[in-house]
């Protein structure tokens, strides 16, 4: 079984929608410290160009590993961390960084998780929002995108490992 890739979102048009993120997240952060969490691995590709449209005077950057897929394109509704964040987050405003929101089970799991480490606010940014999917109920502040359906690669997000690397955004079409 081979897989066919229809472009949804190019190059071009992610960039100028990173940039617009990162104007309004210098806004709302305008003059305070921020960390900004990124959710392994997906998210590092947007992290990477979102933290460099930030405009802030002190921006700190630390990584969560956290799993829920494995191998199949189907939530486990299971989220495991595999590594946790290392930076103190203690009285911090933090903006959790995600490639894409479906069940919600993650960012959920991260939202109590993160109740741990006492920081001052937690807000979540996420590239692609696939509202439609959502099995519990959560509240995006920066997303990039809203694509309902359809599964998708590229920009950092994967099937089965692969596809991390193209630099636009793909529905995967399956052939059989
Ligand atoms: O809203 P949810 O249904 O929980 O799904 C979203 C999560 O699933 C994917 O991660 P995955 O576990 O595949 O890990 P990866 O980032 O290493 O690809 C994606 O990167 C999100 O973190
Ligand atoms: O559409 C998707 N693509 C890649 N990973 C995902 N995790 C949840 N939905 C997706």
């Amino acid at each position: 079984m081979g897989e066919e890739l229809r472009l949804l979102l190019s190059p071009e048009r992610i960039a100028e929608r990173v940039k617009e993120l990162g104007r309004e997240i210098s806004q709302l952060y305008r003059g305070r410290p921020l960390v900004l969490l990124g959710i392994l691995k997906g998210a590092f590709v947007f992290l990477a160009d979102l933290m460099r449209a930030i405009d802030l005077p002190e921006v700190q950057v630390d990584f969560i590993r956290l799993k829920s897929y494995g191998f199949s394109d189907t939530s486990a509704g299971e989220v495991q961390i595999t590594k946790d964040v290392e930076l103190p987050l203690r009285g911090k405003d933090v903006l959790v960084v995600e490639d894409i929101v479906d069940t919600g089970y993650t960012l959920a799991f991260l939202r109590e998780h993160l109740r741990t480490h006492e920081p001052a606010s937690v807000r979540f940014c996420c590239f692609i929002d696939k509202a439609e999917r959502r099995k519990v109920p959560l509240e995006l502040d920066f997303v990039g995108f809203k694509i309902p359906r359809g599964f998708l690669v590229g920009y950092g997000l994967d099937y089965a490992e692969r596809y991390r690397h193209l630099p636009g955004v793909y529905e995967v079409l399956l052939q059989k």
